[in-house]
């Protein structure tokens, strides 16, 4: 059996393409929103108009989603240490796979370093890539990337959570995976700031490939490699990030580009892990100068003038 621990909007809709399958454990922290979910058959409150299949069962009772093998973690990366040192022994063999996107703001550490600190017994592996919980949830087409260290155990997921819509791509290179998901984000926001402020297309193009650059940097510095870089869970998801009004990471930059005080309430990854990002640049010795500007603006909206006039006044170089 599966289960997915966080009835998000991204674990309920991998419940539902996962539930067509075979039964699955929708686990959620709250019992009166488990409750909800039992009697609407669908998750009103993070995933409306998509009904739950009768193969998914949502529950409170942590005991009985942890007995599955096979557990997606789909929280807020800011969120899951915290939730696995509460869980300790719980998660002894089981197979974790991290749902989340970003790099934890208080270790540097992407998700499979995180699960490795607060479960080491578990195996773990990584799924991430190009979607919309929303399209996954209808059955649109969708292809992600399950990023695993041991190849035999990433082809058994593989096998296990691809279903005819939902196809995945396999790599052993996991810090790649983590890292072009993670930055990605960062990035979206950055887009969204280009556009909320009427900079216009080009520019939201020009910043996206200079983003690009700069997660290729950050990502090859800490190991990871150039192929997972320009494939699904890179270049593939910072695609779809920067272009759709879809994404919370574009819109809250839209926001912030537009003047307006951004929604803290969606889960927007991209905001902690750019400055965990910085960070990590800091240590390694890199210049990542849209990562730089994204933090500025995050501290400092009303700084959007003077931070593309920096940008654009930097020196001229090869690409
Ligand atoms: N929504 C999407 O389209 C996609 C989301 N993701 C990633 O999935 C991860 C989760 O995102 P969403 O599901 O969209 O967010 P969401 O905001 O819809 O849901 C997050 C869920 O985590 C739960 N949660 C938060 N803290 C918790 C804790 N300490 N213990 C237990 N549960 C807790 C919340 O109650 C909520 O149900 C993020 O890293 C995101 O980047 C990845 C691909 C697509
Ligand atoms: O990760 C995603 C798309 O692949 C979802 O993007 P947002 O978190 O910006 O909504």
């Amino acid at each position: 059996m599966i289960s997915v621990l966080g009835a998000g909007a991204f674990g309920t809709s991998l419940a539902i393409a996962l539930g067509a399958k075979g039964h699955v454990c929708l686990w959620a922290r709250d019992p009166e929103h488990v409750a909800e979910m039992i009697r609407a058959r669908e998750n009103t409150k993070r995933l409306p108009g998509v009904p739950l299949p009768a193969r998914v069962t949502p529950t409170a009772d942590l005991a009985e989603a942890t007995a599955a093998d096979v557990l997606l973690l789909a929280l807020p990366m800011q969120k899951l240490a915290a939730f696995l040192a509460g869980e300790g022994a719980r998660f002894d063999g089981k197979t974790l796979i991290a749902c989340c996107k970003g790099i934890d703001v208080s270790t540097l550490s992407g998700p499979l370093q995180v699960i490795a600190h607060g479960a080491p017994s578990a195996k773990a592996a990584l799924l991430t890539g190009p979607s919309f919980a929303a399209d996954i949830a209808v059955g649109l087409p969708t292809a992600l990337t399950l990023a695993c260290g041991d190849d035999a155990l990433g082809a058994a997921l593989q096998e296990k959570l691809s279903t005819p819509a939902l196809r995945l791509y396999r790599t052993t290179d996991t810090i790649g995976a983590e890292l072009g998901g993670a930055l990605k984000n960062v990035v979206a926001i950055g887009a969204g700031i280009v556009i909320g402020a009427g900079l216009g297309d080009s520019a939201r193009a020009a910043l996206i490939t200079r983003g690009f650059a700069e997660i290729q940097r950050l990502a090859q510095a800490l190991g990871g490699e150039a192929e997972t870089l320009v494939g699904l869970s890179g270049h593939g998801d910072l695609i779809l990030t920067c272009t759709s009004d879809k994404s919370r990471n574009f819109r809250f930059g839209c926001e912030i580009g537009s003047g307006q005080t951004p929604d803290s309430g969606p889960t927007v990854e991209g905001a902690a892990t750019a400055r965990a990002a910085l960070n990590l640049s800091r240590q390694h010795g890199l210049d990542l100068p849209v990562v730089a500007a994204v933090v500025t603006l995050l501290d400092r909206p009303e700084a959007l003038d003077e931070t593309v006039a920096a940008l654009l006044s930097r020196p001229l170089k090869s690409e």
